[in-house]
């Protein structure tokens, strides 16, 4: 299990993750740093795209350099708050696709309730990345990969920003092939659900619905 998650310790992801679970940050600045942290996350969740060689010409003379091999991807945020995180990732990768899923966790029960679906049409030819900023129980990450997996794309990932760890143990043991990227694994879920330390409610606090 402890193969599949990445836990991206850059300082510079790091630092934007204090501010982001800093109760006084308001939503302005929450959005921001989500986008952010989303952007840096992304950089090294594709370091495995796979590049093939080019002869272009540059003002000095002919050259032979690397592209990404025709490879694509399709981010799926789920709603509402891995939509925080899309205008980062799609500033790395601007072509590719967003499918949305609408998962909201029932307050009393923890179990989510899909409100919402739709993939982009061609998703069995490309690589799927599944953003949520939270991973708490993992019931919502589970279910978004379920539902992605129905349509039949050729690999996916999640991305969250923290996970807790029985978040982690849980996808890990429904969706063994998916790797999770993370910027922090924290203590403990609270007996309402929350990630301790965490951040709070991370859609509450990029819409400003607290
Ligand atoms: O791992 P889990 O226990 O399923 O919890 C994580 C989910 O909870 C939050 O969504 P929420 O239900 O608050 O919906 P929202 O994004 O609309 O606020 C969060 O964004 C995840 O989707
Ligand atoms: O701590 C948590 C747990 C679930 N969802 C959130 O937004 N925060
Ligand atoms: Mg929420």
């Amino acid at each position: 299990m402890e193969n599949q998650v990445f836990v991206m310790d850059h300082p510079l992801i790091q630092h934007k993750l204090t501010f982001l679970r800093d109760k006084n940050t308001g939503s302005k600045e929450f959005r921001e740093l989500v986008g952010e942290i989303a952007m840096l996350m992304c950089y090294e969740a594709t370091r495995d795209l796979p590049l093939q060689e080019v002869h272009i010409e540059t003002p000095m003379g002919e050259a032979t350099t690397k592209v990404i091999a025709g490879r694509k991807l399709a981010f799926v945020p789920i709603l509402r708050a891995g939509l925080g995180m899309v205008e980062g990732v799609l500033e790395m990768v601007p072509a590719a696709k967003v499918g949305h899923i609408g998962l909201y966790r029932d307050h009393k029960t923890l179990q989510p309730v899909e409100y919402y679906n739709k993939l982009p049409q061609d998703i069995t030819e490309r690589d799927v990345i599944v953003l949520d900023p939270m991973l708490a129980t993992g019931g919502s990450a589970i279910d978004a990969i379920s539902i992605v997996k129905r349509s039949n794309p050729k690999s996916i990932k999640f991305m969250c920003i923290i996970a807790a760890p029985e978040g982690v143990k849980a996808l890990s043991e429904a969706h063994p092939d998916v790797q999770i990227y993370c910027a922090a694994v924290d203590d403990h879920l609270n007996e309402i659900g929350y990630i301790v330390p965490g951040l709070g409610d991370a859609g509450d606090r990029i819409f400003g619905t607290l």
